[in-house]
């Protein structure tokens, strides 16, 4: 098991990674996510011993990797694939690798085997792609045949065949009990690929749970609601009356109104008292990628770090959320009107609740992955033209 105590790196002024605290569980898959420059590398380099903490520990079975007893047999880890003497074959890469391990030359050939570079195997590892250079990294951390593995973005460069591959492979180790800790910052994947998440923003730590939980936690349901494009005044009534009972209501950028936390009858029932007519009402659901990049750039929006003026991390302006992926083909009983030709109309702000003061932007979604979604709508929307079928 691989645990972290108020694990806290500082460089200078900037800090990588503040007060981590988790734990990496053996016979599992855990995914290390978070957006570039989050903090994983630098967090995998402190469990590896690479880097020494500002504060906190972190331990892998009980000890400091370097006072790890025979560690490579213990801990195998891919870095930075990249970090290959390119004028070597892969194979005498390996065996180099081995002998300062003391492990055996047979286990060189059993890694090439395993990551399909046999055929290579006596090639320079200078002329090889990206995807293979990857693999060659992955071989080198399984030739100790060690309990506990890291891989720092595995499938970096990987094509499908080889996502797969890597996909499957990790869920193998981890079958066989081992401790298998993978970094991304592609939710997707991990979320076919791990058992459990952890994670990072600025540095710190966003969530620690199981991939199952941050599915039903952030697999928030939606409504879109549209009005006519020739009555926008009406569209700032309908998202002040909306916002006024209880709903989040966020500016979507084809002019439309993304709603939570109200059932689809209730916002036909709220726009039907106000007098304004809706030209659609539909249920959608946010993706787990869409969650979680929602998730991750609000640690970004805190950012007052070089990073930002470095374009590492877009600035989010209050309010913005990323534009949803509304499927093209629409759900079965809920009604829009054709896509508009030409560019989206421009977006105004969209005012608070009534007495709020001013029209501050309507805020983000939750930040908090535990925060539960809104009950999905009950039954159908009765505003016309909106069908009265129930849409789910
Ligand atoms: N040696 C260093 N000196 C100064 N700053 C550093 C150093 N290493 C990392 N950082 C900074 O620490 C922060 C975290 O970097 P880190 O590489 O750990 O993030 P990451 O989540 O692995 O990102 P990526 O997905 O891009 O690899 C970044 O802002 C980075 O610029």
């Amino acid at each position: 098991m691989i645990e972290a105590v108020g694990l806290t790196k500082r460089y200078g002024d900037k800090t990588a990674v503040f007060n981590l605290s988790f734990q990496v569980r053996p016979g599992a898959v855990t995914g290390f996510l978070g957006p570039n420059g989050a903090g994983k590398s630098t967090t995998m380099r402190m469990i590896l011993g690479l880097d020494a903490p500002t504060a906190g520990r972190v331990t892998i079975g009980g000890r400091p990797f370097r006072q790890t007893p025979n560690a490579p047999r213990q801990v195998g880890a891919l870095l930075d694939a990249k970090a290959v003497h390119g004028g070597r074959s892969a194979r005498n890469h390996l065996l180099s690798l081995a002998q300062l391990s003391g492990i055996p030359a047979r286990r060189v050939d059993e890694v090439l085997a395993v990551v399909g570079l046999h055929e290579v195997a006596g090639k320079r590892s200078k002329g090889f792609s990206l995807g293979m250079g990857q693999r060659l990294g992955i071989a080198a951390a399984l030739l100790g045949d060690p309990q506990v593995l890291l891989f720092d973005e595995p499938v970096n460069g990987l094509d499908p065949e080889g996502i797969l591959w890597v996909r499957n492979l990790m869920r193998q180790l981890a079958a066989e009990g081992r401790t298998v800790f993978v970094s991304s910052h592609l939710m997707s994947e991990m979320a076919l690929t791990a058992d459990h998440l952890i994670v990072i923003g600025r540095g710190r730590l966003l969530a620690d749970m199981s991939v199952t939980d941050f599915i039903s936690a952030n697999s928030a349901d939606f409504a879109r609601v549209r009005i006519p494009d020739t009555e926008p005044e009406l569209r700032e009534k309908l998202s002040s009356t909306l916002s006024g009972a209880g709903g989040q209501v966020m500016p979507e950028p084809d002019g439309a109104l993304r709603v939570m936390g109200l059932p689809l009858p209730r916002i036909s029932d709220l726009a039907h008292e106000a007098g304004i007519r809706l030209w659609e009402l539909s249920p959608h659901q946010a993706s787990l990628e869409e969650a979680y990049m929602r998730m991750t750039q609000g640690a970004v929006d805190y950012r007052a770090s070089a990073d930002q003026r470095s374009g590492l991390m877009q600035e989010v302006r209050p309010g913005f959320a990323p534009p949803p992926q509304i499927p093209d083909v629409p759900q079965q009983g809920w009604y829009a009107p054709p896509q508009q030709q030409g560019p989206a109309p421009a977006v105004p702000p969209v005012p608070a609740a009534p007495g709020a003061g001013g029209v501050p932007p309507v805020p983000p979604a939750p930040l908090d992955p535990r925060i539960a979604p809104p009950a999905p709508p009950a039954a159908a929307p009765a505003a016309a033209p909106t069908t009265s079928e129930d849409p789910r």
